[in-house]
């Protein structure tokens, strides 16, 4: 296959597998969702935002050239903020301050399902076993953040009265951030999976991830929607800080 070839294989796969076809994404746009359950995804999805850092450091340790290293260290910075107060999980607690969480228990991680932790585990574990080219491409699921992120924060602002632009701050800079991200990975992507096998390795780390992301809203739908919440989850009740709007 061509790199064009490739590419064009990549889209096919975002547009079939990517999460903005889940069922509880499309609720949380179109305001189905109570604020019990928009607390819910913002306390689960932190731990995602808290290993990303985690998963791009271990992945930077095995780029062999500088100039590769310079341009993925920017993903730690964009996470982690040059000084306290700064950066992208950061902006994700301004989100669960907002949404009248506890600091300490969003931060401790306690409380999500167990759902969220294997499949956040999952990706980075992935990141760190397979091959680099693998690593990389796992990423390219970025390709396709920006739309279903303006799709879910203007539906968000119109449907939420407890939601508002500045509790939403995380995604703005997302929308630059990532299409840059996207755009590298998938040059590097292209310039290295030359071979057939090399391809459909980097075909399988795309689905891969797509499932990462639509299992976290699998294990969301089921808890908080079917209402099977699993032992020891957040209860839709607790660490909430007092005065917060139940
Ligand atoms: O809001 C979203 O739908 C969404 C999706 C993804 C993605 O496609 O993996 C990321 C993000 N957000 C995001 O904010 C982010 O920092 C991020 C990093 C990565 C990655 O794989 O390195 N994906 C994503």
């Amino acid at each position: 296959m061509t790199a064009d070839g490739l590419e064009a294989r990549l889209r096919e796969i975002g547009e079939q597998r990517y999460h903005h076809r889940h069922p509880f994404q499309l609720m949380l746009q179109n305001g189905e969702l109570d604020r019990r359950q928009v607390r819910a995804w913002a306390l689960n999805r932190y731990y995602y935002q808290a290993m990303i850092p985690i998963k791009d450091a271990s992945l930077m340790a095995r780029l062999e050239d500088p100039e590769w290293r310079r341009e993925w260290r920017t993903r730690l910075v964009d996470h982690d903020g040059e000084a306290p107060g700064e950066g992208g999980i950061e902006r994700w607690l301004k989100l669960t301050d907002g949404l009248g969480f506890e600091r300490e228990l969003v931060q401790s991680t306690r409380a999500i399902l167990p759902g969220t932790r294997f499949a956040v585990e999952a990706y980075v574990h992935f990141v760190r076993d397979r091959s680099l080219l693998e690593a990389i491409a796992s990423s390219l699921t970025e390709l396709f953040s920006p739309k279903v992120i303006g799709t879910r924060v203007s539906g968000m602002l119109e449907h939420y009265d407890f939601i508002s632009e500045e509790t939403l701050a995380y995604f703005r800079p997302r929308l630059t951030q990532a299409p840059r991200d996207a755009e590298r990975a998938l040059s590097y992507v292209r310039e290295h999976a030359r071979r057939a096998d090399q391809q459909q390795a980097v075909m399988a780390a795309l689905e891969f991830k797509c499932d990462v992301l639509w299992t976290m809203l699998d294990a969301l739908h089921h808890a908080y929607i079917d209402g099977h919440v699993p032992p020891g989850a957040w209860d839709g009740e607790s660490g909430l800080v007092a005065g917060a709007t139940p």
